[in-house]
């Protein structure tokens, strides 16, 4: 096991200390803000001469460089300087004062206080100061208050012209560093203390920081041996992190021994341990996704995504049955703005497949994502329409809400078992303009053609919904993932065979998935584009990712862009694929029909 990089930041609480806590408003002696208002000693006001002096060489030096220099060596600008002075001096001054107030309780106990107490403190100190500072507006005379004017604006202006003070004082100390001090007004002198060891503290920080930058780059790749001890989770997530931080800036953070391929590898392996995938289906998803999506997508894949229903339009209205659910107990809100049909059921006092409202058919149990293929289908009334592969009957049961029991509906599905559910959705779902077969919908060509529009919903490997089904992230591997492409290349020709180009209203196909895998989605829907007189036209869906157009070395072709994905670590929802076609001709060209079906 390697060393471990520290990514955490240290986290800093907030609020006052145990200390600070104990601690009342800090108080002024007497009469220092009087000794303070006195007029300058005649040092002073020769070190702000020089200051001045100073000030104006550079001012020349600027004017040098087409820069206005406004001040000048006058009387008043003399006058103006020490009357700064003097209120900086002031500023000082009371700032010095709280912080002496709260550093004489805290003394003792800083030395020993960890980083974040200093941290604490210094809040407390901060805090305390401006409602001190507060306090003084309302009780100060006016002239105070000009000084005191924008406390907000020298809060951050101070420190810049501290700096300011520092790097004169810097200069004059050359000439009269020594007789300075003594020169100092007590508080001066404290404050030049304070000073000091801020800047240590500051330097202190910028080591440490330094030290973290070192430390994360010592990442040292494990020994054979190393891999092979049992690791705990715990240390597994902790060398993704790492790897993937040097993989995130490898130049500056690899091992020059080691290779990305020797990263990506020790990567994968991980993340296959951590989330319990194998390895093929990793790789897989680590060719699709940038490294730190893939984590986002590992993480939402873990979570159940939220419970949503579908109302039966046929039947009632969703206002109508999200009052008779909230009667019952039912926690819920719609789902989003894209559908006028969708409940998201937050919880719930009963099993929601067994409420009354569910036995009258008015809802159906269905996932957010589901809703996405027949809103891209768009079926119109009076249309007739094929749901290729249609059990349990979710789909269809939408196209038949969609077109009010209108035109027909074809709904198909090669399994007799599954077939059932779809009976008995219908019947529940008071569904009247269905015809239910059992064809294999590779086969539907030569028994019926002439829709206006097809839906297939193809079968797949599941790879988007790893939440529902886990097992799909163990048990998928090369070969099913070539089976189940081939199936879908035939079936979507199959469905654009049965669609009716000369449809007034249609001539519509589309195609969904619940995989993420672009073997299922992009390849299968460019084959089609080869073979058959279609183009992609835009879903209408108003969100969701635009589908591939490359993909590894594959290139698709640049219309792949008007398909859409759906992700759970993106739009909370199962991930899905849709594309949309539109059949421009019901010619297939004899070259073309060698591939189609025999
Ligand atoms: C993703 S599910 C369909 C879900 C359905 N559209 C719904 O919304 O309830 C895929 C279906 O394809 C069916 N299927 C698989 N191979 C088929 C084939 N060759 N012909 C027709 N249906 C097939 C499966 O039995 C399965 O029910």
């Amino acid at each position: 096991m390697g060393r471990k990089a520290k990514f955490d930041e240290t986290t800093v609480s907030s609020g006052r200390g145990r200390k600070a806590k104990k601690q009342g408003d800090p108080t002024f002696p007497k009469g220092v803000l009087v000794k303070e208002e006195k007029e300058l000693s005649h040092r002073q006001r020769q070190r702000a001469r020089k200051r001045l002096l100073k000030k104006q060489k550079l001012n020349k030096l600027e004017k040098t460089k087409g820069k206005k220099v406004e001040d000048t060596l006058t009387e008043d600008n003399v006058k103006n300087v020490t009357k700064q002075l003097k209120t900086n001096k002031k500023r000082k001054f009371l700032k010095k004062q709280l912080e002496n107030n709260n550093l004489s309780h805290e003394d003792d106990q800083m030395q020993f206080d960890s980083d974040s107490n200093k941290s604490d403190n210094r809040e407390v100190m901060r805090n305390e100061q401006k409602i001190t500072k507060k306090k003084l507006l309302n009780s100060d005379t006016e002239d105070e208050i000009d000084n005191y004017d924008d406390i907000e604006e020298y809060e951050q202006n101070e420190e810049m012209d501290n700096e300011e003070m520092d790097q004169n004082e810097d200069a004059d100390s050359s000439d009269d560093d020594v007789d300075n001090d003594v020169d100092l007004f007590p508080i001066e002198k404290a404050n030049k203390k304070l000073k000091k060891k801020q800047e240590e503290e500051q330097k202190l920080a910028e080591e440490e920081m330094h030290d973290m930058t070192l430390q994360q780059s010592v990442f040292t790749f494990p020994t054979e041996e190393e891999l092979a001890e049992v690791t705990n989770l715990k240390d597994v997530q902790q060398r993704i992190k790492d790897v993937i931080m040097v993989l995130s800036d490898f130049k500056r953070l690899r091992d020059v021994n080691r290779s990305r391929y020797e990263y990506m590898n020790l990567l994968r392996g991980d993340l296959c341990t951590y989330y319990s995938y194998n390895n093929f289906l990793m790789e897989k998803l680590m060719q699709i996704f940038p490294l730190d999506e893939l984590l986002e997508f590992l993480e939402a894949s873990e979570v159940q995504r939220p419970m949503t229903i579908r109302t039966n339009t046929l039947k009632t209205r969703r206002r109508d049955l999200a009052e008779a659910l909230i009667n019952r107990g039912v926690n819920l809100d719609p789902i989003g703005k894209w559908t006028k049909v969708g409940l998201v059921i937050y919880s719930s006092q009963v099993p929601m497949g067994a409420t009354p409202e569910y036995l009258a058919g008015h809802y159906i149990l269905q996932g957010a994502s589901s809703f996405l293929p027949v809103m891209a289908l768009d079926p119109k009334e009076n249309e007739k329409i094929l749901d290729m592969c249609a059990a349990p009957g979710g789909k269809s049961s939408h196209i038949a809400a969609l077109i009010k029991n209108t035109g027909v509906i074809f709904s198909n599905d090669v399994n007799e078992e599954r077939i059932k559910a779809v009976v008995g959705n219908f019947h529940r779902l008071g569904i009247v303009n269905s015809i239910i077969c059992t064809y294999d919908g590779r086969k539907l060509p030569s028994v019926i053609k002439s829709f206006d529009r097809v839906l297939l919903d193809a079968p797949c490997t599941g790879t988007g919904v790893v939440s529902k089904d886990p097992s799909v992230k163990t048990n998928k591997d090369e070969v099913d993932i070539q089976r189940c492409c081939t199936l879908q290349k035939e079936l979507l020709l199959a469905a654009i065979d049965c669609a009716n180009a000369r449809s007034e209203s249609g001539g519509i196909i589309v195609y969904s998935t619940c995989s993420v895998l672009p073997e299922e989605n992009e390849w299968v829907v460019d084959h089609a584009l080869k073979k058959r007189d279609v183009k992609l036209i835009p879903t209408g869906l108003e969100f969701g990712a635009e589908g591939f157009t490359s993909y590894r070395q594959y290139r698709f072709h640049p219309s792949l862009k008007l398909t859409k994905r759906f992700y759970p670590h993106v739009h909370n929802m199962d991930g899905f694929f849709v594309a949309k076609f539109k059949k421009f001709s019901n010619i297939v060209h004899k070259n073309k029909e060698e591939e189609t079906l025999n």
